[in-house]
Formats: C-alpha cells, sequence, structure tokens
C-alpha cells in the first residue's frame, strides 16, 4: 500500500491538548512498559509483537480491530494479586471488566475468586468449572430468577444491596431449605477522587446502602434476625480508577466503626469485610499506579490498625480489582482507514472500530495512548484525534495523540491498556460487529472470544 505523508501535524497552541500529550514525546516508536502489556516489543524489523506474536500475522490470521490478549501478563497480575493478599484474604476478580471462560480457568488455576453481577456472568463461571462457593454475586436490582440460580448453584456469598434484597434473598434460600451466606454493601460516604459516573460510595447514587443515619446498621439489624441468611461481612466499593489510598482509609475507618457498633449492640463479631475493587491502571505515562503487594500492604495495616483500636478480631479481608488485574493486559489493534488533515486544527485518523468497542472516552472522557505497532516511523509527529467509524461525532477514541506524520491507510495502530471495560462494554452500534478476543502467550495465538459475524445479527433479528 502506498504511503501518502502528511504535513506534520498543526501547532496552533488553541488546539493542542493538555496533561499527557501537551508536547510530542520525543520517540514515538517508543513503547511505555507502563501501558503496554508486560511481553510487548518491538521487533528488530519495527513491528510490534506480543508474547512472541508480531501483529501482522494477528491482524493477517483474525482481523481488525482485534482486543489483543497477554495471557502471560494477565497470569502474571492475578498471582501478584493472590501472593500479596497471602491465604488470610481473599481476591475476587471483578468478572465485569472482562469476563471469559478462558479467563475463568486462568483465574481458577491461579487461585483467584471471581465477583459476578448478573445471571450471565454467573453462567459463564459457572460453565467454564469455576467453583460456586469461590464466587460472589453482586448488582443493585438481583432479579429472583438470578437469586434462585446463585442460591441453587451455592455461591460463596450474595452481596446484598438493600432492604428488599435483603427480605428477598432470605425468603429464596428458606424456600430453598438453605442458609445462605451473605454480606451487606454500605455506602460509606467517601468522596472517591475519580470520574463521577464511576464513583460509587457517595450516599446519593443506587449502590448499597447508606451508612448515615443508622441505615446500614439497620439492614444488619433486620438480616441478623433472618433463618435464610447468614450474614459475614460488610462489603465497601468507593469506586473505580482510583490512585490514592485514603479513600479506602475512609472506607475501613467507617466499615470497621460499623463492626464495632453491630458488635455492641448484638454480640456478633462479622468475620468478613471486602473493600471492593477500583485500583487504578495506567491509560497514559503520566498515571503511577501502585503494585498490589503495597496496596495489599496498606489495606491489611489500616483494617488492622482499626480493629485494634476498636477491639475487634481482625476480619478475613476480600477485595475485588478488576481493572487493575485486566486492563493493562490487552491493547486494541486497529487498521487506520481514512486520515483527514484539518488546516490550523488537528488531522482524523479514522480507523475501523470506535465507541462500539471501546466506549469509555466518549462515557468517562478517558485518556488513552496509541502507536503506529506495524512498522516504525521517523517522521515529525502529527498532532491526532484517533476516531471510529461510527454515525457519532464523539466517536472518539483517542482524544488527543501524537501520531508520525506519515501515517497512512493500512497501517496499524494499537491503543494499550483496553483489556478492562472495552469489550465488556462494547456494543453493535450502526450493527459494527463486536471485534474477537484473541489471547497470545509463547508463540501461539487463539481466539478466546470470537468476532461477531452478520450471521449473529441477522440470527437476533427474528423480523
Ligand atoms: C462492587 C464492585 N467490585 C469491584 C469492582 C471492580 O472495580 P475495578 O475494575 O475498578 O477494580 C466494581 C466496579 O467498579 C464494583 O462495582
Ligand atoms: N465501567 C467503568 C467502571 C465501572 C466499574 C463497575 N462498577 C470503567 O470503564 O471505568
Amino acid at each position: 500500500m502506498s504511503r501518502s505523508a502528511h504535513p506534520a501535524g498543526p501547532r496552533h497552541a488553541d488546539v493542542l491538548p493538555e496533561g499527557h500529550y501537551a508536547a510530542p514525546p520525543t520517540d514515538l516508536n517508543a513503547l511505555d512498559p507502563k501501558v503496554w502489556a508486560q511481553t510487548v516489543t518491538r521487533d528488530t524489523d519495527g513491528v510490534v509483537t506480543v508474547g512472541g506474536v508480531d501483529v501482522k500475522t494477528l491482524a493477517a490470521e483474525f482481523g481488525t480491530p482485534a482486543y489483543v490478549l497477554d495471557e502471560t501478563d494477565f497470569r502474571a497480575r492475578a498471582r501478584a494479586w493472590r501472593t500479596a493478599f497471602g491465604p488470610d484474604a481473599d481476591v475476587f476478580y471483578a468478572g465485569k471488566a472482562f469476563l471469559s471462560r478462558a479467563v475463568v480457568r486462568w483465574l481458577h488455576e491461579e487461585g483467584l475468586n471471581l465477583d459476578v453481577c448478573s445471571g450471565g456472568e454467573l453462567v459463564t463461571a459457572l460453565s467454564a468449572g469455576m467453583p460456586a462457593d469461590r464466587i460472589a454475586f453482586h448488582g443493585n436490582n438481583k432479579s429472583e430468577g438470578e437469586i434462585r440460580r446463585a442460591v441453587e448453584a451455592g455461591v460463596g456469598r450474595i452481596v446484598l444491596d438493600s432492604f428488599q434484597e435483603i427480605v428477598r434473598v432470605a425468603h429464596i434460600a428458606q424456600e430453598l431449605g438453605t442458609r445462605q451466606r451473605v454480606q451487606i454493601r454500605i455506602t460509606v460516604g467517601v468522596e472517591a477522587h475519580t470520574h463521577e459516573f464511576i464513583a460509587t460510595a457517595h450516599e446519593d447514587q443506587k449502590f448499597g446502602i447508606p451508612l448515615a443515619g443508622g441505615q446500614a446498621a439497620e439492614a444488619v439489624r433486620r438480616a441478623l434476625q433472618l433463618d435464610g441468611l447468614e450474614v459475614i461481612g460488610i462489603h465497601s466499593h468507593i469506586g473505580s480508577q482510583i490512585f490514592d489510598m485514603s479513600g479506602f482509609e475512609v472506607a475501613a475507618h467507617r466499615v470497621v466503626g460499623l463492626l464495632k457498633d453491630i458488635r455492641d449492640e448484638h454480640g456478633v463479631e462479622l468475620p468478613e469485610i471486602d473493600l471492593g475493587g477500583g485500583l487504578g491502571i495506567a491509560y497514559t505515562s503520566d498515571d503511577d499506579p501502585r503494585e498490589p503487594h503495597e496496596i495489599a500492604k496498606a489495606l491489611t495495616e489500616i483494617v488492622t490498625r482499626e480493629c485494634e483500636a476498636a477491639r475487634l478480631r481482625t476480619p478475613r479481608i476480600s477485595v475485588e480489582p478488576g481493572r487493575a488485574v485486566v486492563g493493562p493486559t490487552a491493547f486494541t489493534l486497529y487498521e487506520v482507514g481514512t486520515i483527514k488533515p484539518l488546516d490550523g486544527l488537528r488531522t482524523y485518523v479514522s480507523v475501523d472500530g470506535g465507541m462500539s468497542d471501546n466506549i469509555r472516552t466518549a462515557l468517562y472522557d478517558a485518556e488513552y495512548s496509541v502507536a503506529l505497532v506495524s512498522r516504525t516511523s521517523d517522521a515529525e509527529p502529527m498532532l491526532a484525534r484517533v476516531v471510529g467509524k461510527h454515525c457519532e461525532s464523539g466517536d472518539i477514541v483517542v482524544k488527543d495523540a501524537f501520531l508520525p506524520g506519515d501515517l497512512a491507510p493500512g497501517d496499524l495502530i494499537a491503543v494499550p491498556a483496553t483489556g478492562a471495560y472495552c469489550r465488556s462494554m462494547a456494543s453493535n452500534y450502526n450493527h459494527v460487529l463486536r471485534p474477537p478476543v484473541v489471547a497470545v502467550r509463547d508463540g501461539a495465538a487463539r481466539v478466546i472470544v470470537r468476532r461477531e459475524t452478520e450471521e449473529d445479527l441477522l440470527r437476533l433479528d427474528v423480523g
């Protein structure tokens, strides 16, 4: 394919981006290990490889767009979380970030538990052999059918999210002649420093039961009276993509405060607390996430200290990382299509996917980086915006990016750190087919979620 050269992008002061892309990086061919999966490298010929397979081969074999997942990295991160928390704590991978049967098997093998939040996630987990007692079932509006299925399967815990659900789950468990282990999700009133749509511990929102006004204490009071429930602990999840540990500190303080009140009122020391997920990852080189061992140490110390002060036995801690396990392990591989330089503004680089495979930029103003991966280039950087093929001007994948000025149709570019909440929130908008997930390891690539086909679309449309 011929390469049409494009002018080195505009430098108009008004359009220069803030933050990560305020200035072009010194080397556009460099791949920052902070944002790329562990086994990603550039070959001597300039082509990027992952797990020993180069992206040109992947594109030829599986097509584009495709999510390319580094299995070695996924397993390493899962293991790092497991090891960091040790045998006296539990790590529940949050399946909402990305779930497939292969992933469930890897998690099982690496000793993690699983958090699911719908019947669909539950059936995926069970069908891939995750033992039911290692599954936690979440959700603010679980249907009776979902609850029944979870109780029948014998899930390790159901996380109760409302007063109505306390009664509903107790009733179903009794009907099925069992006692369901439950945690009660509370909102501790923390303002997590993250996007408004993904903060979940302030009181004015749909998740959990507020600690404020004694509502959480009342929920525990009611749950303890019901024969169908075994209350094992309190759950708090403060939000997502969080770097600052102070929110967790406040949350732990307030959860332990509730445990103390429960002990004082009922003479019961609940044996478990779950501090949720939400740990941030690097989407760009400006982000500095903490390692699992640092997080484990910090959380364990906070809970132990708070419990000592309250004269409580330290409960078993669990956490639910999703993004921090899978997010960095995948990139989205796109083929460049139309390139449109707009004088004095920027160059629009269209790819063969878009908001249907990554809604996060449109939804949360998320920042991503991007690189040319099918070759290297010494061309001048151009200020670009990577956009999709949807009928929507907000269909932006990477808002501000510097790409080489000689970028051309047919080049492959990749957006790293798309392992979490991209495939799982993918849509069929404009009847665009959802991309496959290709897992790569030790020189071999295999599809773990296949590409949607036109037949799939037509099969759903029953006329
Ligand atoms: C209850 C619960 N646990 C865990 C998670 C996983 O969050 P993250 O992927 O940010 O770790 C979420 C999503 O924010 C959640 O709602
Ligand atoms: N889906 C969100 C996070 C919400 C997580 C679920 N509570 C994201 O992409 O960041």
